[in-house]
């Protein structure tokens, strides 16, 4: 994606939200099978059963459509996804969600079929307290100084991280900094997922502009599922401007 410039979009459905069958097929619906899209499913206190019966009903519904896991620990991980963000949280210092549940994850996710992305987590300053926050016990980075965020994602690039996912945290106030999004992009090539607070077209455009790959929608299109329809309007006119569809 970041070779073709193309810009993707990721719907983040939290199985404790309360999501009605009816609301979960409808954004499905207006998801079709529109190509640089993906569903993610996590929050941060998921317990399993819900997590399994949520990517079974995604997956009935929509065959095609990948199904990442988003997880807040090693306790929300399910075989019937294709595949599971394998986030560090390295904006943090606490040790257990750098590389301890990676560790009690690893021999479980080597027996599965899901497909491991190793995903650098940074967490910025969304102007409110998030759960990831909260449950992290964690330091955000300053959503104003990119040279910080810079040089963090910059670690976790060199430690051979593949993919880096820049949170404002569920239903910020205010998303991750176009300076942040743009330092980092210019400076590595690594595909770059940004979310939290994204409720707007104009605030998905300007993530895009900034450099995002792929803008993450959770809340706001639980709300508003014309917002995604809208989304991926724009998305699939822009890559087609790429001529890379
Ligand atoms: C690799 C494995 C198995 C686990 C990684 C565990 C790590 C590093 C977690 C990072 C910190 C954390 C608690 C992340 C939560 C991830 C997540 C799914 C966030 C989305 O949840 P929200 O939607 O923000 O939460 P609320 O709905 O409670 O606001
Ligand atoms: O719910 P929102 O605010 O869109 O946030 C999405 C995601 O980045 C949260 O982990
Ligand atoms: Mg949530």
């Amino acid at each position: 994606m970041r070779r073709t410039g193309k810009k993707g979009v990721a719907c983040l459905i939290d199985p404790d939200d309360r999501w009605l069958e009816s609301e979960l097929e409808c954004l499905l619906r207006v998801a079709g099978t529109f190509s640089p899209l993906f569903i993610l499913v996590g929050g941060s206190l998921v317990q399993q059963q819900n997590l399994n019966g949520v990517v079974d009903r995604i997956k009935c519904v929509s065959v095609h459509l990948p199904v990442l896991l988003f997880p807040g620990s090693v306790l929300q991980l399910t075989d019937n996804a294709d595949g599971v963000l394998y986030i560090s949280l390295i904006s943090g210092r606490n040790p257990d969600l750098l590389i301890g549940q990676h560790v009690l994850a690893a021999p479980l996710l080597a027996k599965s079929d899901l497909e491991v992305l190793p995903t650098g987590y940074l967490l910025f300053d969304g102007g409110k307290i998030s759960s990831v926050h909260y449950m992290s016990q964690s330091v955000p980075l300053p959503n104003d100084k990119p040279e910080l965020a810079l040089a963090t994602a910059m670690a976790g690039h060199f430690l051979g991280l593949q993919f880096l996912y820049l949170e404002a945290g569920s239903g910020a106030a205010r998303p991750v900094s176009t300076s942040v999004i743009e330092a980092i992009s210019f400076h590595l090539p690594c595909p770059l997922l940004v979310g939290g607070g994204i409720d707007s077209l104009a605030k998905v455009k300007a993530a895009w502009k900034a450099g995002a790959d792929v803008v993450v929608l959770g809340n706001s299109i639980k709300k508003n599922p014309d917002l995604l329809a809208e989304v991926l309007h724009s998305a699939e006119a822009y890559n087609l401007s790429l001529n890379v569809n």
